[in-house]
């Protein structure tokens, strides 16, 4: 069966972990999110993708979700120690070799793609993992602080700001001239069953769909497309994505979201059961609707969670 995934950071990583467990047979392409991408130091840094390739692969910081287990921070206090900044964004000695082999395949002339081919060569995630674009995306937000507009880059008002202040707009820079990256549209043309996991709706699934041809390619697919509310009882599972959902005039509810994809995206949308009473209001909508358990408590919940996808995107098959 091959399955495609739209999937964020930290969330759509262990969606992932739990999706292979579910389906270990399954054939899974990962569409990653681009638009976290930052430059620090002089190096792409490229918080999504890894966050994926170092969670399926081994090699991921398990509490933090972020970054890599075992980590040494000696590099980063060296270049503090030069008064070289930024100090809020935690990059760790293993990670920077990541972002080193990075930027040199990049400016060898290798397109982001097969820079993550190659680095996927070494963790071996077990799914294959697609930017969604080679071509620059990154997403800013507009704030106002001390009565003064401004556009910060996503980094900067998520870890820095740990947005703390309201997010006015959410731009992913570059998005409108962006493609597809090679085998994006593809995967999603022969895919049997396209699911959008718990991640972020507007900064990491939404800036993916933002891409020209990845919407329209996942609306005209033939496969059942299910996904997964990232928003509990009202309130994000993790992370602050009810300050970006507010952006851009989204309530923080697991039907808003589903309301927010869309019928013409959607064709199913699993809710927890403590959201039980949207399945109405979602099934109102023309999105089938299911109340189950969504809390990555462990691998095993979470694989619990991807069977039921799977189960009702065999029912919206139908
Ligand atoms: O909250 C934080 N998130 C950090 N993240 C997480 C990152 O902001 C998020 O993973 C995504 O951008 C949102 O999904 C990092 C991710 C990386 O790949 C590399 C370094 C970091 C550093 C931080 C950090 O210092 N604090």
């Amino acid at each position: 069966m091959r399955i495609v995934v739209l999937a964020g950071g930290i969330g759509g990583a262990r969606f992932l972990r739990g999706l292979k467990q579910a389906a270990p047979d399954a054939e899974i392409t990962v569409i990653g999110n681009t638009g976290d991408d930052i430059h620090l130091f002089g190096l792409k840094v490229c918080p999504d993708l890894d966050t994926v390739m170092y969670t399926l692969g081994g090699g991921i910081n398990e509490e933090q979700g972020w970054g890599r287990r075992d980590e040494s921070f000696t590099v980063k206090e060296e270049l503090a120690a030069y008064g070289v900044g930024p100090e809020w964004f935690g990059l760790g000695d293993r990670d920077f070799a990541t972002h080193i082999v990075r930027t040199q395949m990049l400016g060898a002339g290798y397109p982001l793609s097969a820079v993550t081919e190659a680095l996927c060569d070494r963790w071996r995630p077990g799914v294959r993992l697609l930017p969604m674009s080679d071509d620059r995306v990154e997403t800013h937000v507009a704030i106002e602080v001390d009565g003064e507009r401004r556009a910060v880059h996503f980094q900067e008002y998520w870890v820095k700001l740990r947005a703390s202040v309201d997010a006015l707009a959410v731009v992913p820079v570059g998005a409108e001239t962006a493609k597809p990256a090679p085998g994006v549209l593809e995967a999603l043309a022969g895919a049997d069953l396209i699911l959008f996991p718990p991640s972020n709706p507007v900064v990491s699934i939404g800036t993916i769909l933002a891409v020209p041809g990845i919407r329209e390619a996942v609306a005209a697919a033939g496969a059942p497309v299910v996904g997964l509310s990232p928003i509990v009882g009202d309130a994000p599972v993790r992370g602050m994505a009810d300050k970006v959902l507010a952006a851009v005039g989204v309530e923080s509810t697991a039907a808003a979201v589903a309301r927010h994809y869309g019928a013409g995206l959607l064709d199913g949308w699993l809710v927890d059961t403590v959201d039980a009473d949207a399945v109405a209001e979602v099934e109102a909508a023309g999105i089938r609707c299911r109340a189950v358990p969504l809390l990555m408590t462990d691998p095993d919940a979470t694989a619990a969670m991807a069977r039921e996808a799977l189960t009702l995107a065999e029912e919206v098959r139908g």
